[in-house]
């Protein structure tokens, strides 16, 4: 008698711009890893960001919310772009995935940056620099200046509110003092207590939260302005980094310069029932629709996702899969290449089907 197969509900929400071109290839792989590794995918797609607002005027139209509250696992691929820059600022396509964020209770966003001895080779910085790099950031994503109220704008002047609760800041910290134990054993937090009172909670909190429950942790703090510098002149310092969201969105962005592309650089964001999944680059107007954009950021997504549900070796063989693609090609123009989205992903599926990798 055979047995049912492990069963996966996903939302996947490709959005806007290149959204949907990346998103395709992220679920062509988990596609073939379902098949290699005997587990099953069942898939709704539904509008969010620009598209949502084109739909259903709502960046997060309701149905689109209440399928991701039911999913076992969300995948964006990303929102926004300048045909919808004149709409209301609360229904800007950016602030839908926000909203999405905080319903989903998605607090803890994992950043990682590795860069291997090739990637470094095509880094606009000096390869000898930032050639072994392996940082964890750990965002925080619910809460801070993008969601402080009050938040206003009106003829003469605007504001906006950074604010952290101490539970808000908990929780981050302990997520990231349990990823540092799991690494190296060091944790850089960074924020900016030498002028903002959000950041001097911050990082009263962290050091209570290190010297109560994590001893064995190293804790260090940054500002950062220390920090953006230090990411671009020493990468190798970090392992992982604990910070605020607006903190985190630039710090990572900025990380991309170690690899040379956004194209590279996935992330997770966790804490409630089900997970979100989407790369860290937005939705990449100047290149979208024709073919450009490198998928393999939202296929490390995927790989996160994989892991997330508890399919590690399927996680694994997407990420040794995407090294072989890094390695033999085919590559996207970001990593040097020629290779459209689609075959870069279709190169990754494959490669993950390929009975020479170490998976059943
Ligand atoms: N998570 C999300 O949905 C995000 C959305 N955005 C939105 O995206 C729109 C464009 O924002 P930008 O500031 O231009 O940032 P962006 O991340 O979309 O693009 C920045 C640069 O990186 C390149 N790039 C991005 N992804 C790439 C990929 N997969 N392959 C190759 N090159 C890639 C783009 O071509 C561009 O030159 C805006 O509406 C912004 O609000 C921005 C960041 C995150
Ligand atoms: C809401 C997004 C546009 C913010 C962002 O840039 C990010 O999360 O990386
Ligand atoms: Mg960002």
């Amino acid at each position: 008698m055979s047995s049912a197969p492990r069963t996966y509900s996903l939302a996947l929400l490709p959005g806007d711009g290149v959204g949907p071109e990346v998103t395709a290839e992220a679920a062509r792989v988990l596609d073939a890893c379902a098949a290699a590794f005997g587990f099953a995918i069942e898939t709704s797609e539904h509008p969010v960001g620009g598209a949502g607002l084109d739909a259903d005027n709502d960046p997060l139209p309701r149905a689109t919310l209440d399928a991701c509250l039911d999913a076992d696992a969300v995948f964006l691929g990303a929102v926004g772009g300048p045909q919808w820059d004149g709409v209301d600022a609360d229904l800007r396509p950016e602030r839908g995935l926000l909203r999405l964020r905080a319903r989903l209770g998605a607090f803890a966003n994992l950043r990682p940056v590795a860069v291997s001895e090739a990637l470094a080779e095509r880094s606009p910085l000096r390869p000898e620099r930032v050639a072994g790099t392996d940082l964890l950031i750990v965002r925080e994503l619910t809460g801070g200046i993008y969601f402080g109220r009050p938040r206003e704008r009106t003829e003469t002047e605007a504001y906006d509110t950074m604010r952290y609760s101490v539970t808000e800041i908990e929780r981050i910290a302990r997520v990231a003092f349990e990823w540092a134990q799991k690494r190296s054993g060091r944790l850089t937090s960074v924020d900016k207590a030498n002028v903002l009172a959000s950041s001097a909670l911050w990082r009263d909190v962290v050091s209570r939260i290190g010297a109560d429950e994590y001893p064995d942790v190293a804790l260090e703090h940054l500002y950062v302005d220390n920090a953006a510098m230090q990411v671009v002149c020493d990468p190798r310092r970090f392992d992982v980094v604990v910070t605020g969201n607006l903190f985190g969105d630039v710090l990572s962005d900025l990380a991309a310069t170690l690899p040379g592309t956004l194209g590279l650089l996935p992330s997770a964001s966790l804490g409630g029932r089900a997970g979100l999944f989407e790369p860290v680059h937005g939705s990449a107007p100047d290149i979208a629709g024709r073919g450009l954009a490198n998928p393999l950021a939202a296929i490390l997504s995927a790989a996160m996702l994989l892991d997330a549900v508890d399919e590690a070796e399927a996680a694994t063989a997407v990420r040794q899969a995407v090294e072989s693609v890094l390695d033999d090609g085919p590559l996207p123009p970001d990593l040097g290449g020629d290779a459209h989205t689609a075959d870069v992903g279709a190169a990754v599926a494959d490669a993950v089907a390929s009975p020479t990798l170490s998976h059943p």
